[in-house]
Order: structure tokens, then C-alpha cells, then sequence
């Protein structure tokens, strides 16, 4: 299978501090990969390069026509990225924090399929209160509802540090979906430090001790 995104030779140097160096690895499509490493290791480095964000990353992206927009370049449409924090504004509504991130991430939402999108992530009963009186599980949950929408062209999630603040009934369904979107022929690039139990599961590992202690298994 030809893969979508070919990364070659990556390397990353932050305040003369190399976080990785000629890092190879592939992204097809059903793929579930973690990115794994420790605390600064550079991972949310690595998948704002991924997600077209930051600029601290060198290296060589092949990118199949299936992936791309023209000449090579990531058909950014294709991808959706949620950061590692929830990204919500405390002077909006939780049903009107999910309509900004839906339009601000370019899927598809009607009033419909925002509510199903909250029950799914268990916000219903929360729609229009203020997104100020959320515990932090809830404000990442209206963040996570965007992977219930319509994912229309969407091929690939990024998401950096999804499971964080969710209880355990939060955590199950969240792996579900995952799974569920991979199954469908997306793509999964997760960062957590969650132990995700998943039989397909592939790791990108970085590392900063040496050069050595940085490979990349399954691809
Ligand atoms: N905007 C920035 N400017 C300069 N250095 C930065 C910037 N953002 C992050 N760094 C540095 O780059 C390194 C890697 O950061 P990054 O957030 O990618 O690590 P991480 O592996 O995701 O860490 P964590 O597990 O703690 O989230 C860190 O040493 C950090 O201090």
C-alpha cells in the first residue's frame, strides 16, 4: 500500500538542544501510530509539524497524490489536529464552543449534528451553559466532539494528549472512536501518555539521550 505521508531524515534543534535527528517514518491510511518519548522529548514538536503548525522541524515529507493538495504539500483539508489544550472560550456556550471549533477546523456541523455530537461525548445536558462552569474532563470532551461530526475529507487526526482529564466510561469511548475511524481508512497519529491497548498500535519513539535510542518499529 502506497503510504500517505513518507517523513524522512526529520530532525528538530530548539535552543541548540537536538530533539531528534533523522527520524524516518510512514503514515497510511488505517494507520494508528503513538508518538512516544519523554517529557520534552519533542512529540507535540512533531505533530504541529505534521499538523503544518511550528516551524522547528527540517527534513524531507513525501507526500502521496491521495494526501496531497499540489506539489507535494499536504492537502491540509485532509487533516484534522486537536492541540493539547481544549482550546475553549469561557465566555461561550458549550453548543457555541462546538460550532466555533467545527467551522474553525473546517468540518461540516448543523444544529443537529452539534447536539448529536454533545451526546455523544455526554454535553447534552450542558448545551447552553457556560463554558466557564466546566470541570477540565468536560471542556476536553466538547473538544473531542468534533471527532463525531461528519469527518467529510478528513483522512488523519492528530491528536496530542486527547485522553487527558477524561474518567474512564471518557476514556473507553474515546478508544472506540479511534478504532472505529481507523477501521473506516483514517489515520490516527496520538500522543498520550495513557497506556492505549490496541493490537495494530505502531510507535514513533524519540528520544534525546542519543541518536541510538531513536527508531521507529511496524512501518
Ligand atoms: N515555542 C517554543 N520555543 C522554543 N522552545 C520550545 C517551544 N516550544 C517547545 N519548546 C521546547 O522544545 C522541547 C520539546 O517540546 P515539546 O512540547 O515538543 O515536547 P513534548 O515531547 O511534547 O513534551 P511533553 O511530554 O512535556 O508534552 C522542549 O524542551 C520545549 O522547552
Amino acid at each position: 500500500m502506497t503510504s500517505w505521508i513518507q517523513a524522512n531524515n526529520l530532525t528538530s534543534i530548539r535552543q541548540n538542544r537536538t530533539l531528534f535527528a533523522q527520524l524516518d517514518f510512514s503514515i497510511s491510511a488505517k494507520d494508528l501510530i503513538q508518538i512516544k518519548g519523554v517529557n520534552g522529548a519533542g512529540k507535540s514538536t512533531l505533530m504541529r509539524y505534521l499538523a503544518g503548525v511550528g516551524q522547528a522541524v527540517e527534513g524531507d515529507l513525501k507526500i502521496s497524490e491521495a494526501f496531497a493538495l499540489y506539489d507535494g504539500q499536504i492537502d491540509r483539508a485532509k487533516v484534522l489536529y486537536l492541540g493539547h489544550l481544549p482550546a475553549i472560550s469561557t465566555r461561550l456556550t458549550v453548543l457555541e464552543n462546538l460550532r466555533f471549533l467545527a467551522q474553525k477546523s473546517g468540518l461540516p456541523y448543523d444544529d443537529a449534528s452539534l447536539f448529536a455530537a454533545l451526546k455523544h461525548v455526554d454535553l447534552i445536558k450542558f448545551l447552553d451553559q457556560s463554558a466557564l462552569a466546566l470541570s477540565a474532563g468536560q471542556k476536553r470532551r466538547i473538544g473531542l466532539a468534533r471527532l463525531y461530526l461528519e469527518q467529510r475529507n478528513i483522512k488523519l487526526w492528530l491528536l496530542d494528549e486527547p485522553f487527558t482529564a477524561l474518567d474512564l466510561q471518557g476514556v473507553a469511548k474515546l478508544e472506540l472512536r479511534i478504532d472505529e475511524f481507523t477501521k473506516q481508512g483514517g489515520a490516527v497519529v496520538l500522543i498520550t501518555h495513557h497506556q492505549f491497548e490496541h493490537p495494530d498500535l505502531k510507535t514513533i519513539m524519540l528520544g534525546h539521550q542519543s541518536q541510538e535510542t531513536m527508531y521507529v518499529d511496524d512501518i
